[in-house]
């Protein structure tokens, strides 16, 4: 199945599933390969990995700061990303065997320059992670291309949403989809916020609606799918218990199959269920229900704020700036910065703004950064 054919709506009654590899391959093309392998025998549509430029995503001191985690590569956050990104030559390797099993390979663009990398490998799409939901110059951009895009919304407001929306609309986008995403790893049952997608597909009724999900176990990413979610994408493993970040809450082998097989099971309409029948077909229990409670908006979670302190991006200084200069958005370039500055979504309201200090590349620019 193609993912143009859900977001075209000629699939209403049909599922496109995404093993999102993301960084579980701890860093090895082989294991990669042997997990691109048990994805596609586990009935997925897609693998997904995650391309990041390092110093175009995060700012100098972001990687330079310590690691200190069970889940570190290396002693800074650079030496660890550092060690789990392939190069070019890898993704190739890793984009011939996908064809090889028949398979879609695709990334999630986390700057620019990645944006462009997975555009020149010509990938089927391009996904656009949580952190970058509300970085518009790069949503501008993919809008651009000639490629589909799937965009998360984890750690976002339904305002962001609406301006992501609104973006695409100014471009002239229409072949994109959003995904409903809690950025919590495990998300727990009460914070997964399910009743979102209805209200995506209502807000948007024109747009393929998804699910990425970080939560345990796969009754509640099959519950998204019962309320009208097309895209589902989940994090997956070899195992469970190794070292990284993200797999406690990935699914391993045994689970993704568990998982594309309800979903293949399902007689899906283009009518969704109510949660209240959807947790009796899936005799699902308290977290079930919990998953399903009513929601009044979508709004960023107090669950999400590690993530969102972690990975969040922030609008740095793109060269050495002086103080009383007025900012201009080539002087500007968001990143993941340590210590954060103002929020992507800030970048356009800046122009024009004086500055009241002095500030050095790759240095946040803070609310006390500027003079109103
Ligand atoms: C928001 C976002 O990008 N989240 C990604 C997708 O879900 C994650 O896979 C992170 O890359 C991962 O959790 C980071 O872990 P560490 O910081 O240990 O490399
Ligand atoms: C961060 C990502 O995904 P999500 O926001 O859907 O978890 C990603 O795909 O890299």
């Amino acid at each position: 199945m193609l993912l143009n054919d859900i977001i075209s709506g000629n699939e209403v009654d049909s599922v496109y599933i995404i093993a999102e590899i993301g960084q579980n391959h701890q860093g090895c093309v082989e294991t990669a390969k042997k997990m691109i392998l048990e994805a596609k025998k586990a009935g997925c549509h897609c693998v997904k990995f995650q391309k990041s430029d390092l110093p175009t995503k995060f700012t100098r001191s972001a990687l330079d700061r310590e690691y200190i985690s069970d889940h570190a590569w290396g002693k800074t956050y650079g030496e660890h990303k550092e060690y789990l990104e392939f190069s070019k030559d890898q993704y190739l390797q890793l984009q011939a065997h996908c064809k090889e099993l028949n398979v879609d390979f695709t990334a999630s663009a986390m700057d620019e320059r990645s944006l462009q990398f997975l555009a020149d490998l010509n990938v089927p799409f391009i996904k656009i992670g949580s952190g970058d939901a509300n970085n518009f110059p790069l949503l501008k951009k993919a809008a651009n291309l000639n490629l589909p895009l799937v965009i998360s919304t984890g750690m976002q407001t339904m305002q962001t949403v609406e301006r992501i929306v609104q973006t695409m609309r100014e471009s002239g986008k229409e072949d994109y989809a959003l995904m409903h995403c809690v950025s919590s790893y495990p998300t727990d049952p009460e914070d997964c916020s399910l009743e979102l997608i209805s209200v995506l597909r209502r807000r948007f009724p024109n747009v393929a609606i998804g699910y990425s999900g970080h939560e345990l176990g796969v009754v509640i990413s099959q519950a998204a799918v019962l309320l009208g979610a097309r895209i589902v994408e989940r994090h997956f493993t070899l195992d469970k218990n190794q070292k990284g970040s993200d797999h406690r809450c990935s699914l391993e082998p045994q689970e993704l199959k568990a998982l594309t097989t309800a979903i293949t099971n399902f007689k899906l309409s283009s009518v969704p269920m109510y949660p209240q029948e959807i947790v009796q077909k899936l005799n699902g229990g308290e977290e079930l229900e919990a998953a399903l409670q009513h929601v009044e908006s979508k709004t960023i979670l107090p669950c999400e704020l590690p993530c969102r302190n972690k990975l969040g991006k922030s609008i740095v200084a793109a060269r050495n700036l002086n103080k009383g200069y007025r900012l201009q958005l080539a002087d500007m370039a968001i990143k993941v910065s340590e210590p954060s500055g103002l929020t992507a979504e800030d970048y356009v309201d800046l122009v024009g703004k004086e500055l009241a200090d002095n500030i050095g590349e790759d240095e946040p620019i803070l609310g006390s950064s500027i003079i109103n």
